[in-house]
C-alpha cells in the first residue's frame, strides 16, 4: 500500500486537478473523499454541512478515509479539512505517501472565489477565512507529508510531472536504504 499517493492541502489547492492528472500518468485509480461522500449520501457538500453540521460531514469523511485509504494504489485527493483528525492523519501517513500541495493564501483565493460548493468560504470575507485556515492548518499538512509541493504559477502538467519526478526519486533512496 505504499505506493499509494495521498494528497492534503487547503481548499483550491488542486488536490482534485492535479490528483486526477496524475494517476492518469500512474496508472492508478483516481478517487477524492469529497466526491465520494457526496456520491454515497446523493447530496452536495454544503447540504451535509447544512443538515448535520461539520461535525457529521467529519465524520463520515473519517469513514471513507479509512476505507480508501485501504485501497491500492490509488491516488486520493482528500478534504481540505481531513488532516483535522488525528485518526485520518495516521491512516493517511501509515497507508501511503502523502503530498501537501501548498499554495500563497491569494492563490487559494483567487482560485475558490467564484465556487459556491465550499461551506467554509461562504462568508463576508473568505480570504481572510482562507488565512486563518492556513495560519491552524499549514502545521498540520507539513506534519503528515512526506513532501512538500509548493504550487504557484506552473501549468497544472509541470506540476504532475514535477511530482512524479519527487516520487522517483524517493524510490530510488528508498530502494537503496533497503536494498
Ligand atoms: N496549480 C494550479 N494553477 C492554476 N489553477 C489551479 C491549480 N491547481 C488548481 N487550480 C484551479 O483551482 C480550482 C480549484 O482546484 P481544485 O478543485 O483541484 O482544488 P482542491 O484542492 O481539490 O480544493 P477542495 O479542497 O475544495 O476540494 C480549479 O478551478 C482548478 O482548475
Ligand atoms: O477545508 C475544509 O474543511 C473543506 C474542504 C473541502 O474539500 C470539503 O471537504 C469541505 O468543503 C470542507
Ligand atoms: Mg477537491
Amino acid at each position: 500500500m505504499q505506493d499509494n499517493i495521498f494528497l492534503v492541502g487547503l481548499m483550491g489547492a488542486g488536490k482534485t486537478t492535479v490528483g486526477r492528472l496524475l494517476a492518469k500518468h500512474l496508472g492508478y485509480d483516481f478517487y477524492d473523499s469529497d466526491h465520494e461522500i457526496e456520491h454515497r449520501t446523493g447530496v452536495r457538500i454544503p447540504l451535509i454541512f447544512e443538515m448535520e453540521g461539520e461535525e457529521g460531514f467529519r465524520k463520515r469523511e473519517a469513514m471513507i478515509i479509512d476505507e480508501l485509504t485501504q485501497l491500492g494504489p490509488i491516488v486520493l485527493a482528500t478534504g481540505g479539512g481531513a488532516i483535522l483528525q488525528q485518526e485520518n492523519r495516521d491512516h493517511l501517513r501509515e497507508r501511503g505517501t502523502v503530498i501537501y500541495l501548498a499554495a500563497k493564501v491569494h492563490d487559494l483565493w483567487q482560485r475558490t472565489r467564484h465556487d459556491r460548493n465550499r461551506p467554509l468560504l461562504q462568508t463576508e470575507n473568505p480570504r481572510a477565512r482562507l488565512e486563518q485556515l492556513h495560519g491552524q492548518r499549514d502545521p498540520l499538512y507539513r506534519e503528515v507529508a512526506a513532501l512538500v509541493v509548493e504550487t504557484g504559477g506552473q501549468p497544472v502538467t509541470q506540476l504532475v510531472h514535477h511530482i512524479e519526478s519527487l516520487l522517483n526519486t524517493r524510490r530510488t533512496v528508498q530502494q537503496h536504504a533497503n536494498p
